[in-house]
């Protein structure tokens, strides 16, 4: 597939003397999805906060394409087609679902284009597909408010596709799911990679198993093991260090 490989090398963020990340290296195809684990603290937040802007590394390469996100601000790499979810939604309660992806519809620049896209029904059928791909078509009409845990981080999740992102982070999505929530947002994120490339962070093993993608395992800022679920799992570095304890 065409598109921009996410890539970085020797990344290291130091707060007051603290090595969050310490010579990090990480490399995404354009539509592969890669799932991080790693113990608390290993450094996974910071590594999100450094690929959209929020934390500039100390030392290090972060580009996508041919564009480098050491240099550019939040705003920017959002435009540049990079997008993230974080755990805690921040849908609008007393919108409907398909108010909530209207809203975060990215329109065409310019009046003109604009309006010729609303009057065309292109927005609609776009929060229709994305209401397709997210399972959420039954819930079109009903106020945010009173969706589940799970069918509202569906909902952001789809409020982010509506922008169209090519690369999507995602911040733990299935904390606090149940059982079938969490099958649910694996067959999800599986449907997204492809067409977008996708970086899921997220401690629940079982779901990063369902994913079926490579696993990227951080620990002190560094890059531990990296392989398939069976390779990392069975890896006894992180035996000891994760999934021992
Ligand atoms: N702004 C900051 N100032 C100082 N220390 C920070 C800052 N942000 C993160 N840290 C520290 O950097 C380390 C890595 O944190 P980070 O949040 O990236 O880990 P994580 O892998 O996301 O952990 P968790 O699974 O708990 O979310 C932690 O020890 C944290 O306390």
């Amino acid at each position: 597939m065409k598109g921009r490989r996410l890539y970085l090398d020797g990344v290291s963020v130091v707060f007051d003397g603290f090595r969050a990340l310490n010579n990090l290296a990480l490399v995404v195809e354009p539509g592969e999805m890669r799932a991080v684990i790693g113990p608390n603290g290993a450094g996974k937040t910071t590594m999100m906060d450094v690929i959209t802007g929020k934390t500039r590394p100390t030392a290090g390469i972060a580009t996508f394409g041919d564009s480098d996100l050491t240099r550019m601000d939040e705003a920017a790499i959002a435009n540049l087609g990079i997008g993230r979810k974080f755990q805690k939604p921040t849908v609008f309660d007393a919108l409907t679902v398909f108010e909530n992806l209207e809203l975060a519809l990215k329109a065409p620049r310019g009046p003109i284009a604009c309006l010729r896209w609303i009057l065309s029904g292109e927005g609609r059928t776009r929060v229709e597909e994305v209401m397709t791909e997210t399972g959420l078509t039954d819930r079109a009409q009903d106020p945010a408010g009173i969706l589940s845990h799970g069918q509202r981080q569906w909902l952001e999740i789809g409020m982010l596709m509506m922008q169209d992102p090519e690369l999507l982070l995602v911040d733990e999505p299935v904390a606090g799911m149940t059982d079938a929530e969490t099958e649910h947002t694996a067959a999800l994120l599986a449907r997204i990679a492809g067409k977008h490339s996708v970086v899921v962070v997220e401690h629940d093993l079982e779901f990063v198993r369902a994913l079926g993608c490579r696993v990227t395992v951080l620990h002190e800022g560094s890059v531990l093991s990296e392989g398939s679920i069976d390779h990392v799992q069975n890896d006894p570095r992180v035996v000891e260090v994760y999934l021992g304890r």
